[in-house]
This record gives structure tokens, sequence and C-alpha cells, in this order.
């Protein structure tokens, strides 16, 4: 059985004076258990609207998605959220960060303790335990963003353009970072981007999004040898994939 199901799922937001725009068409979606997929499309089709559906921060104007056979209609623990824009609580360290959650969900204090250490320690920030995300570089903060998304065990991880902001070698370290992660966790992951080289290179699956309204237009399954290393992205195998979504990205 898939880990993320979508069925039929629309959105349609309300407009003042004109009629509703659908942000997002009739679109249904299976991802199975551990597998790590990006939504790749351009600006506006519709991406972040069905990864907050999931996370259940939209709600569907029709359909329904269950997440371990669990329909969901609220954000919950089940569902770890990672942002472009860190989103970390600027009052808390890198370890009130990333207990938050643990303490709201009254996990016993020296359980808390140690499962933040070990993430903490997972994203190589163990030496800025103590600091505050102010003090942090984008990049750090983003891992910090991750070891509180993975703190309570999700079954799903949702990606947002996590490393959009970031400068090209930061990125790439972090995409590195992510996949190490995933391997060794096996969260099932589910990863918008605009960038066809970075969805490529994380994937097991593609799934290419147009505009006018949004909907997925192509499921590619990437078979390129894991672990990735970075000279995959100058494979035949590689490039093959990239002319393909281009080309549909073109249309
Ligand atoms: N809360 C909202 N109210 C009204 N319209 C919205 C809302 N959120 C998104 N939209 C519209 O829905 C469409 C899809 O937006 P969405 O943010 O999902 O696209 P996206 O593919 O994630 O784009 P980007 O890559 O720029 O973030 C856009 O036309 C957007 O303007």
């Amino acid at each position: 059985m898939s880990q993320v199901v979508a069925e039929n799922i629309s959105v349609k937001f309300s407009r003042h004076k004109s009629e509703p725009r659908t942000a997002l068409a009739e679109t249904d979606l299976a991802i199975d258990e551990g597998d790590f997929v990006c939504l790749l499309g351009p600006s506006g089709c519709g991406k972040s609207t069905l990864l907050n559906v999931i996370g259940g921060l939209t709600v569907a104007s029709t359909g329904t998605v269950t997440v371990g056979g669990q329909v969901i209609t609220n954000p919950g623990p089940d569902r770890g959220m990672v942002f472009q824009n860190y989103s970390l609580y600027p009052w808390l360290t890198v370890r009130g960060n990333v207990e938050f959650g643990l303490r709201l969900n009254n996990w016993p204090a020296q359980r808390v303790r140690t499962v933040a250490g070990e993430l903490i320690d997972l994203v190589g920030l163990t030496d800025y335990a103590d600091q505050y995300p102010k003090v942090l570089s984008g990049g750090m903060r983003q891992r910090v963003a991750i070891a509180r998304a993975l703190a309570l065990e999700p079954k799903v991880l949702l990606m947002d353009e996590p490393f959009g902001a970031l400068d090209a070698q930061t990125r790439s370290r972090m995409q590195e970072l992510l996949l190490d992660i995933w391997a060794r966790k096996r969260t099932t992951v589910l990863f918008v981007t605009h960038d066809i080289e970075e969805a490529i290179y994380l994937a097991d699956r593609v799934l290419v999004m147009s505009t006018g309204p949004g909907r997925i237009v192509e499921d590619f399954r990437i078979d390129l040898p894991r672990p990735r290393v970075a000279d995959v992205v100058a494979s035949r195998e590689f490039t093959e994939y990239r002319r393909q979504m281009l080309s549909l990205l073109r249309h």
C-alpha cells in the first residue's frame, strides 16, 4: 500500500469580485513508503498548493489525502515540514528548536534530550547546539529545520524549495546531506523544486507539473544508481532525463 495517496485533489482559491482561481486541477498521486519524490514545475503551477494540502495547511476543494491510511484534515506529527524561509523560532537555541515539538508532545525530558542530541549530530551542528538562529548561516538554519522536522519521526517529510535561498555551493552540500539522512532514515520525502538538476539528482521519481490550471503531466522514474555522486550530472542518462523534462516544461 502506498504511504501517501491523493485522490481527485483540486484546489480553487476564491477571489474578490472575480471567478475563483483553480490553483490545482483534479490530481491523483500515490507515493510508496521510503520513496524520494520531487514535484517539479514552473512558478505558479501549484506545487506548494499540492504540498500544503498533504501537509494539512490548505483545505482541498475536492478529493481526499491519506497518509499511512489515515485521512488528512489538519497538520500532524506524521508529516514533518521544511520551508524555504527556515521558519525557526528565533527565541530558542538550536537545541530548543529541535526539542520544541517533542516537548509539545509531552515526551519525557531525558528522551527529548537524547533524541534532539542525536538529530543535531546527524545534521552536523553539535558545536552549535546552544546558539541562536541569528548567528547561523542559511545552510545551518536549514539543517536545524530538517532536524526539527525529523524529531517526531514523521512518516513523510514535506519540503518546499528548502534550498532555494542558498548559494550554489551550500545548496549542493545540503543536497548531499539530505540524501545521506534519507539513506539512513528512509523517511518518505516529497520535495518541491523548480530546478531540474536538483530534482533528477535527488529523486526516485520526478512528477512534472504544468500551469493553466496546475496538474501533473508526467511521472519520471529516475533509474540512476545510489548513492548518487556529484559526477552523475555528467552522465548520459542524467542528460537525457534533463532533455525530456526541459522539453515538457517548455511546452
Ligand atoms: N492563498 C492563496 N490565495 C489565492 N491564490 C493562491 C493562494 N495560494 C496560491 N495561490 C495561487 O495558486 C496558484 C498556484 O500557487 P503555488 O504557490 O501552489 O504555485 P507554485 O508552483 O508552488 O509556485 P512557486 O514556485 O512560485 O512557489 C498561483 O496562481 C497562486 O497565485
